[in-house]
């Protein structure tokens, strides 16, 4: 059951929308199809952790990337109303420094793919909230890193949450001006989960990103 895909302001940044079927005890949807995602992306599943994180109203985390390891990530929201942002962090990239934020709730099954090279982070809506990130590299501690969430640079209209709820790190991580950033030889090993043919023939897609309906 393929997605319905739609890009945002960023063109990379896709909002990937699963048909939910509603059935008398309740509803069902695939939440995840490899050869789906392969054609609204161009990636072949390139996915090998999952994170299940739950978060109380008010608590903002990020702007979090990870170094050396960029992460693409798919995020899913599966109970509660969370705000997500994503930013380019790669500095060659003509949208540098640019952010696209989208709310998303537990009800449509919508997700949000951020490809490698971007920073992700979020505040939680509603009393709480559990978000699901498929994540394209494992973690690694040492190559963790934020941006600070507030910088000036990047003018994100965060929704009013009250004081938000944000752990120290995050709180005196370095503004854009100041941040290690993806440098474009630094992406390069991620071209390895492009595909071109590579879904045992069924699905043929360019090598380039291309949302099915752009
Ligand atoms: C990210 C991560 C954390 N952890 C553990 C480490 C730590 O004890 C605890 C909390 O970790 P953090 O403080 O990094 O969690 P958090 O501040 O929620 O960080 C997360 O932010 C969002 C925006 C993301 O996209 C995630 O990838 C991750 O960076 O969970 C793992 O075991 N595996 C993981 O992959």
């Amino acid at each position: 059951m393929p997605y319905t895909c739609s890009a945002t302001q960023l063109p990379e940044v896709l909002v990937l929308e699963p048909k939910v079927v509603n059935i008398d005890r309740g509803f069902c949807f695939e939440s995840f199809s490899a050869r789906d995602f392969l054609e609204a992306t161009g990636y072949h599943n390139p996915f090998v952790q999952d994170l299940h994180t739950r978060a109380t109203h008010g608590v903002l985390v990020g702007i979090h990337y990870q170094i050396h390891h960029p992460h693409g990530k798919l995020v899913r929201v599966i109970a509660g109303r969370v705000f997500n942002v994503a930013v380019d962090l790669r500095k060659y990239s003509p949208s540098f420094g640019r952010s696209v934020g989208m709310a998303i709730s537990s009800d449509k099954g919508q997700q949000l793919w951020i490809p490698p090279g971007f920073g992700h982070g979020f505040v939680v809506l509603s009393d709480a909230a559990e978000v699901l990130i498929k994540a394209t590299d494992y973690a690694y501690a040492g190559h963790q890193r934020s941006v600070r969430w507030n910088d000036a640079d990047l003018a994100i209209a965060w929704p009013a949450v009250g004081t938000p709820i944000i752990a120290a790190a995050d709180a005196q991580a370095p503004c854009l001006r100041d941040a290690e950033l993806f440098m474009e030889n630094r992406l390069l090993s991620t071209q390895r989960w492009k595909s071109t043919r590579q879904f045992r023939g069924q699905v043929q897609v360019s090598n380039r990103l291309q949302p099915r309906n752009a």
